[in-house]
């Protein structure tokens, strides 16, 4: 397939404390999340000045991507557009159309299936299209990458890194945990062609980073930044759960390696460096927080391969098993947001 640009897309981010709160209505609008959460959600980004890594992470990968292509007779120009904070989705796809662009790849920076990590972007596409009218460029996802060795072997490097900083005497009293966002079980339960992908995909990617760690020590997969009320079912064990469990079974180390996130962002900063480090310092644990890949070379090489896999049929470069499919396709999520989240 012929391609004319590459178009990022990502959820955005604000960038003063006064972005905060309209970023969160359009992030929760239409999606019944209760207003003391968003209260309580808005005083996580004040703790850093009301501003989130994300959007300035997207801004230094685009500089990365284009000097990269260029360096590598990619010929594509580059576009970036958010979900929910500017630069908006729509503003790209205008520009494109614009520029002329007729048929754009999309490269989304969440690596897993679901409506939240995949669904959701393929329809906010579809949106910005509609918004832009006939001139619109067709636009064409780029896969899940959850399996990309330029993915995993970051993931692995920052483990075995954060896992040296444990003293030879603690190891026997140390677990590996790795860590996703939770979603609700209605929505994994609808996940990919026949379900669970998204708990499989997570578990195949920690499966693979403590692989290529090298890392001796057991590992546990946990979730995180749940949002619904307590009494509709998310994905658990809640890492801070789960960190109490474990000091009950006189487990006095943990190294937490945020497999969901391919960049720090509030989720990472307030979630596991603030509310898990304080919940392990309560515990009397101690928690050794892995980095993401973040601007890591690895994930600017694996945007391109991810590229020309597509433009060149070059190679699939991937280390898991779990079977592949189309995102778009018959076979991928609900195209609707699963009912009965219970909220
Ligand atoms: C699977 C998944 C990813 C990973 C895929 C991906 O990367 O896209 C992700 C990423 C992110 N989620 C983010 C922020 C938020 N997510 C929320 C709410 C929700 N997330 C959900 C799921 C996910 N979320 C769900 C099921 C909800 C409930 C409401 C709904 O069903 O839609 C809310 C509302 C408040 C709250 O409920 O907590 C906020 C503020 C940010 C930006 C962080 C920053 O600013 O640095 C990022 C990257
Ligand atoms: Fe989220």
């Amino acid at each position: 397939m012929t391609y004319d640009a590459l178009l990022l897309v990502s959820f955005g981010g604000p960038e003063s404390p006064a972005d905060v709160l309209p970023f969160l209505r359009n992030v929760t609008r239409g999606r019944g999340v209760p207003e003391d959460r968003l209260t309580e959600v808005a005083e996580h980004y004040y703790h850093f000045g009301g501003v989130s890594p994300i959007n300035e992470w997207c801004r230094k990968l685009v500089d990365a991507l284009e000097q990269d292509f260029a360096a590598n007779g990619v010929n594509l120009p580059i576009y970036w557009g958010n979900r929910n904070w500017p630069p908006m989705l729509v503003e790209a796809v205008q520009r494109m159309a614009g520029d002329g662009v007729k048929r754009a790849l999309a490269f989304t920076t969440s690596a897993y299936g679901s409506y939240s990590s995949c669904r959701q972007y393929l329809e906010d596409l579809a949106a910005a299209r509609a918004a832009v009218g006939s001139k619109a460029p067709a636009i064409d996802k780029i896969r899940h990458f959850f399996d990309h060795p330029g993915f995993i072997h970051p993931f692995a490097d920052n483990l075995r890194d954060a896992a040296g900083r444990v003293a030879d005497s603690e190891r026997g009293a140390t677990r590996v945990l790795f860590t996703a966002h939770s979603i609700p079980d209605a929505m994994n339960d609808v996940s990919g062609p026949d379900g669970a992908r998204y708990t499989d995909q997570v578990a195949e990617a920690s499966e693979l980073v403590m692989e290529q760690s090298g890392v001796d020590l057991p590992y546990d997969i946990v979730w995180q930044s749940r949002s619904g009320p307590p009494e509709s079912p998310w994905l658990g064990p809640d890492i801070n759960d789960h960190l109490k469990q474990l000091a009950a079974e006189g487990v006095r180390t943990v190294v937490v390696s945020p497999v969901g996130f391919l960049s720090d962002h509030i989720e990472v900063l307030w979630d596991l460096d603030t509310e898990a480090q304080q919940t392990a310092a309560e515990l009397g644990m101690t928690l050794h927080r892995a980095g993401t890949p973040g601007l890591d070379s690895r994930v600017v090489t694996m945007v391109r391969e991810l590229v020309t896999e597509r433009t060149d049929d070059a190679p699939i470069r991937r280390l898991g098993k779990l079977p592949l499919w189309a995102p778009g396709d018959d076979g991928c999520c609900p195209a609707r947001r699963p009912a009965g989240l219970g909220r």
